[in-house]
């Protein structure tokens, strides 16, 4: 006979009725799910604290016991339907052999691979060892989670990681990428094929490890042309989920194409994502006739907002919810938390959501 005990056990988020999966599996809910894109981090004083004591911000994410940490510490404090891993886009080309540093106050710095020939001093595929102490976190903070809540793994899509590759930084409308996808297409399309094998099997990783569900982030893809769109964003990604669901079948997987703007549509139609994120400045009515009904949206209340509380605020969340809350949906922010944001617009935010129902 099954104890009782062995039920709760074996809770997990796909049993528990996590109101997170079941908007990625085409359910609209009353009270829809709620997580912020980077919820842990700098606006939070534990993590601060935290960050002090670690060295560098790559040792935080390569340090299982402080990762599961961090990453547990806006669950701890907020309602939230879902934990994202504490670790960054740029490990995969850490892991791909490229030197990758966080310069305090400035951001991440990579040396720049310019060329064809500089893309030579990679590894072929990615070392998933290197990246062993992110999947224990993973498991860690899985087996710490209540089961009602669900864990995100995430990788950033292969255009974002490509520009920050070539350029060394983000910023500057990425012209580096940009320069070399024109002027050397072939070289560009290669580093792009390494990319999705590398952040398909990573992600792999993830959701092996015990990740519920895995997110896409392509911070700067809005900015590129439609057709360049279609072939460095849209088709990318569409071969990550294709490599993932290969082989885990079902996988769920959300995708954030910031700045999509009118090309939605025809990202919709080639991702064949559970979710899609909706960034700040994405119109929700025009977003609702682009992405078909049965795949939920995400976002889209303006970080800005979240970080002047009050009224504001609580429009904000009532927009989203009145503009999309027929359908399966996510709130979300439009972007990560700000860093000046008082945690206690956080708790307003989900409460606000809570008392939809
Ligand atoms: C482009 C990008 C990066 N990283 C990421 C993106 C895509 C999403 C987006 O557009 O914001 C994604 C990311 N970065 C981080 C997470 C962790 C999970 C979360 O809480 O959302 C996630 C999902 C932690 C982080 N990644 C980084 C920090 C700050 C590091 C610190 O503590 O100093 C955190 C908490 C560093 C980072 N990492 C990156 C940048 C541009 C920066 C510097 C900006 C900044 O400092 O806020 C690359």
């Amino acid at each position: 006979m099954v104890s009782p005990a062995n039920n709760l056990a074996t809770l997990t988020p796909e049993t528990s009725g996590s109101r997170f999966l079941k908007a990625l599996s085409g359910e609209t809910q009353a009270v829809p799910p709620v997580w912020l894109m980077r919820q842990a981090g700098r606006y939070l004083p534990e993590y601060r604290e935290l960050r002090a004591q670690a060295g560098g911000f790559l040792d935080l994410c390569y340090t299982p016991d402080l990762a599961t940490e961090v990453t547990l510490q806006p669950i701890r404090r907020f309602d939230l339907d879902a934990a994202i891993l504490f670790s960054d886009i740029l490990v995969v080309p850490h892991a791909l052999g490229q030197e990758v540093r966080f310069v305090e106050g400035e951001g991440p710095r990579l040396d720049p691979l310019a060329s064809r020939a500089e893309f030579a001093t990679l590894k072929p595929e990615i070392d998933l060892g290197m990246l062993a102490p992110v999947y224990e976190t993973v498991a860690r903070v899985r087996a710490e989670l209540d089961p009602s809540k669900a864990l995100i793994g995430f990788c950033g899509a292969p255009y974002t990681v490509a520009t920050y590759m070539v350029g060394g930084r983000g910023g500057e409308e990425q012209a580096p990428a940009r320069k070399l996808a024109y002027s050397d297409p072939a070289a560009f399309q290669a580093l792009i094929d390494l990319l999705v094998e590398a952040s398909a099997a990573h992600l792999l990783a993830q959701l092996e490890a015990g990740a519920n569900a895995v997110q896409i982030f392509d911070s700067w893809s809005g900015d590129l042309p439609p057709a360049e769109f279609m072939t460095w964003s849209a088709a990318p990604i569409a071969a990550i989920c294709a490599r993932v669901r290969a082989k885990r079948p079902g996988a769920k997987i959300l995708a954030f194409p910031r700045g999509a703007g009118a090309k939605l549509k025809a990202f919709a139609e080639a991702v064949p994502a559970d979710a899609i994120g909706l960034a700040t400045a994405e119109d929700r009515r025009a977003a609702r006739e682009a992405v078909p009904a049965h795949v939920a949206l995400q976002g889209n209340v303006d970080p800005i907002a979240l970080t002047v509380g009050g009224s504001a605020l609580d429009a904000a969340v009532d927009g989203v919810l009145a503009d999309l809350g027929d359908r399966p949906l996510i709130v979300n922010l439009g972007h990560g938390v700000r860093q000046e944001t008082p945690p206690e617009h956080v708790a307003q935010m989900v409460a606000r959501v809570r008392r939809a129902g």
